[in-house]
C-alpha cells in the first residue's frame, strides 16, 4: 500500500517537476498524500499570485489564504479554479489560528515593501513586528510546519522567526526557510542571456544572504557552463544583486517583485512539498540554519526530504572572485542575522 502511493506521488511529482508545467497541470491526484499550505499576506502583491499558483499545485489538497483585509475576495475567486485543493479565506486575527491549523507549509509574504531609495533593512521596524506575531502563532497552531520566509529583510526574519520558535520551545532548523529562489530565478534568466544557451536548462547556485552583496550567484558553476570574461562576470554578479532593485526602481514607488517573487515562491513550495512527500534528490538554494561558514545562518544549496532539510551541501569549489564576494559579504549578513536574533529577544 505504501509503496504503490509512495509510486503514484513519485509520477504525479515527476509531472509537475519542470517550472512550466508547475504553472500548467491540474489533474486529479487522489492518491497523493492531502497537503495543506497556507499563505499568510494572501491578499498582497506576492500573496496573490502566489496563491492562484499554489491552487495550480497538483500536490495541495487545501490552501489556506489570511491577511489582515482582504482575503475573503481573493479566496473566493482563486477558489473557482477548477483544480484540486479546496481554498478558504481568513481574515483578522481572531482567524489566524483556523488559518494554520493542519498546515503541512507555511509561506509568509506578509509586511510592507520597499520603495525607491530604501534599503531591504529600511524595512525591520515594521516586518520584524508582523513576523515575530505571525511566528509566536504558528508555534501555537502549526508547530511542524516548514516555514518559507519572504517577508523581507530575509537576513534578519529567518533569525527572528528561529529566537521565537525557540522561546516558544518549537525550534526545529530543519523546518525553516528564507526563500531565496528569487536570487536564483534571476541569475539563471541574466545567465541564459549571456551564455546564449536555453534559459530552462540553465542552474547557477545563489548562496549567503538576500540583501545587496550578501546576494553571491556562483557563476564559476553554472551550467551548461560558458566562456564568459571576467567582466560579463562581474556585470552579471551585480545585475543579480541589484535585481531587486532594479524592479523596486522600475515600479517607481508601487512596491517591488510580485511576479517574479511569486513564481519563485511557487517553486520553492513546490519543492519542500516534493521533500515532505518523500521523492527524492530535491535541491534548492534557501537561507537555513548552517554550520557550512562561520556564521549561523547562510544560504547554499539545501537537499530537503520529509522532515525538510535533509543536508546542507558544501560550497563546492569557488573562484578568486567569488571567494573574495564570500569574505565580503560575511560583515554585512552577520550584522544583519545579529540584529534579528536581539529583536526578537528584546521584545
Ligand atoms: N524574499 C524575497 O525574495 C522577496 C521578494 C519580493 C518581496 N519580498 C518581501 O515580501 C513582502 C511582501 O511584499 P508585497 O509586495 O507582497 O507587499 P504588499 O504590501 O503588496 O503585501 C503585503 C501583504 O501583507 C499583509 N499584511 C500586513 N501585515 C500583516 C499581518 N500581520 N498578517 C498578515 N498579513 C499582513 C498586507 O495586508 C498585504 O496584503 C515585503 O516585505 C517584500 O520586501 C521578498
Ligand atoms: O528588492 C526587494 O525589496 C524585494 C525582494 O527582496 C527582491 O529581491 O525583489
Amino acid at each position: 500500500m505504501k509503496a504503490s502511493i509512495l509510486r503514484s506521488v513519485r509520477s504525479a511529482v515527476s509531472r509537475s517537476s519542470s517550472s512550466n508545467r508547475l504553472l500548467s497541470r491540474s489533474f486529479a491526484t487522489e492518491s497523493v498524500p492531502e497537503r495543506k499550505v497556507a499563505v499568510l499576506g494572501a491578499a498582497g502583491g506576492i500573496g496573490q499570485p502566489l496563491a492562484l499558483l499554489m491552487k495550480l499545485n497538483p500536490l495541495v489538497s487545501k490552501l489556506a489564504l489570511y491577511d489582515i483585509a482582504g482575503t475573503p475576495g481573493v479566496a473566493a475567486d482563486v477558489g473557482h479554479v477548477n483544480t484540486r485543493s479546496e481554498v478558504t479565506g481568513y481574515v483578522g486575527e481572531e482567524q489566524l489560528g483556523k488559518a494554520l491549523e493542519g498546515s503541512d507549509v507555511v509561506i509568509i509574504p506578509a509586511g510592507v515593501p520597499r520603495k525607491p531609495g530604501m534599503t531591504r533593512d529600511d524595512l525591520f521596524n515594521i516586518n520584524a513586528g508582523i513576523v515575530k506575531s505571525l511566528c509566536t502563532a504558528i508555534a501555537k497552531y502549526c508547530p511542524n510546519a516548514l516555514i518559507n520566509m519572504i517577508s523581507n529583510p530575509v537576513n534578519s526574519t529567518v533569525p527572528i522567526a528561529a529566537e521565537v520558535f525557540k522561546k516558544a520551545g518549537t525550534y526545529d532548523e530543519k523546518k525553516l526557510f528564507g526563500v531565496t529562489t528569487l536570487d536564483v530565478v534571476r541569475a539563471k534568466t541574466f545567465y541564459a542571456g549571456k551564455a546564449n544557451v536555453p534559459v530552462a536548462e540553465v542552474n547557477v547556485p545563489v548562496i549567503g544572504g538576500h540583501a545587496g552583496i550578501t546576494i553571491l550567484p556562483l557563476f564559476s558553476q553554472a551550467t551548461p557552463r560558458a566562456n564568459l570574461s571576467d567582466d560579463t562576470i562581474v556585470a552579471l554578479t551585480k545585475r543579480t544583486q541589484d535585481g531587486g532593485t532594479e524592479v523596486v526602481e522600475a515600479k517607481a514607488g508601487k512596491g517591488s517583485a510580485t511576479l517574479s517573487m511569486a513564481y519563485a515562491g511557487a517553486l520553492f513550495a513546490d519543492a519542500c512539498l516534493k521533500g515532505l512527500n518523500g521523492v527524492p534528490d530535491v535541491v534548492e538554494c534557501s537561507f537555513v540554519q548552517s554550520t557550512i561558514t562561520e556564521l549561523p545562518f547562510f544560504a547554499s544549496k539545501v537537499k530537503l526530504g520529509k522532515n525538510g532539510v535533509e543536508s546542507v551541501l558544501d560550497l563546492g569549489p569557488l573562484s578568486d572572485f567569488e571567494k573574495e564576494g564570500l569574505e565580503k559579504l560575511k560583515p554585512e549578513l552577520k550584522a544583519s542575522i545579529e540584529k534579528g536574533i536581539q529583536f526578537a529577544n528584546a521584545n
